[in-house]
């Protein structure tokens, strides 16, 4: 292929440019790639740097991907002249209507294969040459190290390709539940996503967890259920529990030729035609055959199913099917994807992505039933001066600009990235954004489209785009970004609370500084990860989601900022809340000398349901506190909530009304109100019945069944509850329980000895409960202790 390209090249090269054989770089080829970059080969007889960058500008080596879609290999040699492609941002045009735009996250179970799957679309699509294997540690999207190591996808990865003349957009997201954040933010920017299941354990925990989210942002969302070659992969099992486990109307497109080893493709119920692979290899082919005859029955029957659900969104196609016609091909197709965005029902496809099997029909799934923006409501927000008057950003170019920040990642060499789903309008690099949240213009300097963690330089982003952008100073994630003439805030996506923590310190006392930078720049990336210092014990704590969440962070700090640090035993995150309503009038009241201070307020402290947060709302009428005076008692409660009077622990759930109070002429001041929100939070807070509260975590462990005694055993020792038990294949027993995090911590290693390694858990946060009152009070005895050491 490389002498192929030179020879084209060469020719290209005679007509576009007078080469003389100086060694000034010499331009051979000069377009712009289906990714709006302008690319531009050159050829040169020496590595002479001064005349590259004399030629090229500001313009940098294309990526390898860059290169690819014109036919080249990043640098090619013949006749003793060098080849190199070099890409530069073009100025943007739109050359995919944004109704051929698929915004998708793929999202699954851990281990599920959701990389997997990625890395063959990327293969698929052309986008990647040579094909990572997560097991062998090159998978494209993990790029990460740790998730290279690991075999995990830590953080989600963002990148474009090309299939059928469409583009999509794909973000690939953890399974493990420490990293649900990043599912999260993924689903607050997506159009559509595809939802992996493993064909042997069929519908898993954490898949039910990421289901509800996409529920939570109506996400619409086909079904692929995966390793079909697997012994024990069950399609219809998978179905089945489609149905029962997440309450979803499966819309069966396809049933599977094979199964475990004999799995050699699918039959499609669209088209009933049977699709098989020639072999299992990277890039096998695949043909359309004849239905086999054992399948014949069994296809009819699922189809005349799918058909009688998707007429169902048409009353002429409905009336047609009464009186015996079907409808054609596209008119299924068309109700499918009708019923897909309207979320009447999940189209669910099979295959074996390990095996190159059903990948491109689920690409051609995605083009077909998944939505553009423009399928899509109107993005909604509202103005940043009046949070009461709702705006609406239409997808079109037209429009003004709008963008949701969904990420931050740092980078060793563009530094900071942000990275940005554009709503509506268009984002130009050199232009000026307002960040509409803080009201604070940002300038916009690069603007990246990424490809896991390279990247390639474009100058505008158009509507439907996802693009990083290096050099935000302000914009954190979940913020709107937007027309500085036109602001919109649009709505927020949440972020959990962490639910464990340790005490951290660096190995040595010079890098207190270095390690207190590397945790800033981590809490930047990642919203669900906190840490603070408590100057008094000289301690930093870091908070996060669990135990592999915290350890990962320890190994960045390592890695990326050179801190190795010593890391305290994990302790539960507990929270304090109230279990009554109770009302306190508080008097600051002093004299001293000059000015005196006065402050008399009147404080009803009310519980709120769980995940209420804390609130403040003000009753006063008619002056008795003067309005000025308000904000004082604002921040003096606040300032406590942090801080609660049990054991210390953050206060959840409570509502704080101020209701009455009274001030002097001279002595009263917004200090001496803050003072007294402070004295009224303290005695208010404990006639409120106040309680401490733990995570509850959901807990399925899986083990061979001569271990089940000792599973349950030690579960109950751990203050578990156990709700149901079930079988999987390969005899193996299901135990569903709930147990207080606090009674988790290294669980693995325990479960392993227990079981020689051969039982497996997943937990998850299930709620916030009371803990037990013997718990209550060697937390109080304990921070006590500490109070007075
Ligand atoms: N037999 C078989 N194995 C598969 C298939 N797809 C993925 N795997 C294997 O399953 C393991 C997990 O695959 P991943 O692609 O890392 O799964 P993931 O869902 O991205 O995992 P996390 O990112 O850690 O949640 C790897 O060893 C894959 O090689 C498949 O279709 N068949």
């Amino acid at each position: 292929m490389a002498a192929e390209s030179v020879t084209r090249m060469s020719s290209a090269a005679s007509s576009l440019c007078n080469f003389n054989g100086s060694k000034r770089p010499v331009l051979i080829s000069n377009r712009v790639n289906s990714s709006r970059t302008r690319i531009r080969c050159v050829k040169v007889q020496s590595l002479a740097s001064a005349s590259m960058s004399e030629f090229f500008g500001n313009s940098r080596l294309c990526s390898v991907n860059a290169s690819r879609s014109l036919g080249l290999s990043q640098k090619t040699k013949k006749n003793g002249f060098s080849i190199f492609a070099m890409a530069t941002a073009e100025e943007e045009k739109r050359t995919v209507p944004l109704k051929d735009y698929r915004n998708i996250g793929i999202m699954a179970h851990i281990d599920a294969g959701k990389t997997t799957t990625t890395e063959r679309v990327l293969y698929y699509t052309g986008r990647n040459y040579k094909i990572g294997e997560v097991h062998e540690g090159t998978a494209t999207m993990d790029w990460m190290e740790q998730e290279q190591e690991r075999g995990i996808t830590i953080t989600s990865a963002a990148t474009t390709t090309f299939w059928n003349k469409h583009r999509i957009n794909i973000i690939d997201t953890p399974g493990h539940v420490d990293f649900t954040l990043e599912v999260e933010r993924a689903l607050r920017v997506l159009d559509g996503a595809i939802c992996l299941f493993d064909s042997v354990a069929g519908v898993e925990p954490q898949s039910e967890t990421v289901w509800r989210q996409a529920d939570k942002y109506g996400v619409p969302r086909i079904c692929f259920v995966n390793k079909m070659d697997r012994l024990g992969a069950n399609f219809f099992r998978t179905r089945d529990m489609i149905i029962s486990n997440l309450g979803a109307n499966p819309l069966v497109l396809q049933i599977p030729i094979g199964s475990e080893d004999t799995f050699k493709g699918l039959v499609d119920l669209v088209t009933m035609k049977a699709i098989v692979w020639s072999g299992e290899e990277l890039g096998a082919k695949f043909s359309y055959e004849d239905i086999p005859a054992d399948l014949q029955e069994l296809a009819e029957e699922y189809r005349a199913a799918m058909i009688e659900m998707v007429v169902e969104l048409d009353d002429d196609a409905m009336e047609q099917y009464l009186e015996g016609v079907e409808p054609d091909e596209e008119t299924i197709k068309k109700l499918i994807r009708k019923g897909t965005i309207s979320a009447n029902f999940v189209p669910v496809l099979c295959g074996s992505a390990f095996k190159n099997k059903g990948v491109q029909p689920l690409l051609d799934a995605v083009v077909d039933y998944l939505p553009s923006p423009v399928d899509l409501p109107p993005m909604k927000g509202t103005d940043p001066d009046n949070p009461e008057l709702i705006i609406e950003r239409a997808a079109s170019d037209d429009e003004p600009f709008s963008g949701l920040a969904f990420k931050i990642m740092n980078d060793s060499f563009v530094g900071s990235l942000t990275f940005v789903r554009v709503y509506s309008g268009k984002l130009t690099a050199g232009s000026y954004v307002l960040n509409a949240n803080k009201g604070k213009k940002e300038r916009i300097g690069r603007l990246l489209e990424m490809h896991a963690n390279s990247r390639e330089d474009v100058k505008t982003a158009l509507t439907g785009d996802i693009v990083a952008l290096a050099g935000l100073k302000d914009t954190i994630t979940g913020e709107t970004l937007s027309d500085p003439e036109k602001p919109v805030v649009l709505e927020r996506m949440d972020f959990p609370d962490p639910v464990i923590k340790v005490a951290i310190e660096p190995k040595t006392k010079a890098d207190i500084d270095k390690m207190a930078q590397g945790l800033v720049k981590l809490a930047q990336e990642d919203p669900s990860f906190h840490f603070s210092r408590d100057e008094e014990i000289n301690q930093t704590v870091i908070e996060g989601m669990g135990e592999l969440h915290l350890e990962i962070i320890v190994d960045r700090l390592k890695r990326e900022f050179k801190v190795e640090a010593n890391v305290g035993a994990p302790q539960v995150n507990y929270r304090e809340s109230i279990s009554r309503i109770a009302e306190t009038k508080y008097v600051h009241k002093k004299q001293s000398g000059g000015s005196g201070q006065f402050a008399d307020i009147t404080v009803r402290f009310e519980p709120m349901e769980a995940g209420g947060g804390y609130e403040f709302k003000s009753e006063i009428k008619g002056g008795s506190v003067p309005k000025e005076y308000i904000p004082g008692v604002m921040k003096g409660l606040e300032e406590c909530m942090s801080n609660g009077v049990l054991a210390g622990f953050p206060v959840v759930d409570v509502r704080a009304v101020l209701v009455d109070g009274s001030y002097h002429d001279v002595d009263s001041s917004v200090l001496a109100f803050q003072l007294a929100a402070r004295g009224a939070f303290r005695e208010g807070m404990r006639k409120a019945a106040p309680q401490l509260l733990e995570p509850i975590m959901k807990v399925e462990v899986v083990t061979p069944e001569e271990h089940l005694g000792d599973v349950i055993g030690d579960l109950n020792s751990r203050r578990g509850q156990i709700n149901s038990f079930g079988d999987k294949p390969g005899g193996l027993k299901v135990v569903d329980s709930l147990v207080p995090l606090a009674e988790m911590f290294s669980y693995v290693s325990t479960l392993r000895g227990m079981t020689k390694g051969r039982a497996s858990y997943v937990m998850q946060l299930a709620k916030f409960d009371v803990v037990p009152q013997h718990i209550q009070n060697q937390l109080a005895t304990k921070k006590e202790e500490t109070a007075a050491a």
